[in-house]
């Protein structure tokens, strides 16, 4: 039988808005009910982590206070973290963890803070937040192709050239409200605007995560409740 599944889930303490510490449970949930041992292990600023035992890496969005309280932390952890997903290890990377994955954030009040750049992308001010659902359209390999969400950021990320776009926006404003792009995919790596939580009203994308990270093919589940949330979102942001 596959697994274990062994999630690393950074900076649960500072970097959790909007219910994303579901995208942890819905992954574990999933495992579990495959029959699989599934473990999250939680690393915090200073903490040591056991690279080779993780095949998932989560971290949530946080607000730009957070985002600074973290960001040196996470220059520490470049390294090791880019040597895993270059060895195809998955991640899913929220909001504010996705601005931390491109080249810079830019805060709201200006203030400069590194990425690790592992993502073509770069991160700057907008005028206003993008508050709402979000409905979109991705060329991941999972049917349906739309993926529900909820997106509450201040940044507006700016694609570079070798980034793909992980969808296209149908409702919502996604990476900056202009492109019709949301989020960026590298290997098996995803950064995402859509909070919501994301994963339990996407469980096809939960399993394409738990097939990446565990290098197989999963047994099919019911999941008739999460598709209704699914569908709930849809039909709520075609009602606005
Ligand atoms: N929801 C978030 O993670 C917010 C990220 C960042 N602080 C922004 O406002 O753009």
């Amino acid at each position: 039988m596959a697994g274990p599944l062994t999630i690393l889930h950074l900076y649960p303490e500072q970097m959790n808005l909007y219910g994303d510490r579901g995208n942890v449970l819905a992954l574990v949930q999933r495992a579990r009910w495959r029959g699989m041992t599934a473990e999250v292990i939680s690393a915090g600023v200073g903490d040591d982590i056991p690279w080779d035992r993780v095949n998932l890496i989560f971290m949530g969005g946080g607000e730009d206070t957070h985002q600074a309280q973290i960001a040196d932390d996470f220059l520490r952890l470049a390294d090791p973290l880019i040597d895993r997903l270059n060895h195809g290890v998955p991640m899913l990377a929220i909001c504010g963890a996705y601005q931390l994955m491109g080249k810079r954030y830019v805060t709201a009040d200006g203030r400069q803070l590194p990425g690790i750049g592992y993502f073509d992308v770069w991160t700057e001010p907008g005028t206003t937040r993008a508050i709402g659902d979000v409905v979109v359209e991705t060329e991941l390999p999972i049917v349906p192709v739309t993926l529900v969400g909820f997106e509450n950021h201040g940044g507006r990320t700016h694609l570079g050239p070798s980034a793909q776009p992980l969808a296209r926006v149908k409702l919502g404003q996604g990476n900056n409200g202009q492109d019709g792009t949301e989020g960026t995919i590298r290997g098996h790596a995803i950064g995402t605007y859509l909070h919501g939580s994301l994963l339990p009203k996407n469980p096809h994308l939960t399993d394409l995560l738990l097939s990446w990270a565990l290098n197989t093919d999963l047994s099919p589940l019911d999941s008739e409740t999460e598709w209704e949330a699914h569908r709930m979102i849809v039909a709520r942001a075609q009602n606005h």
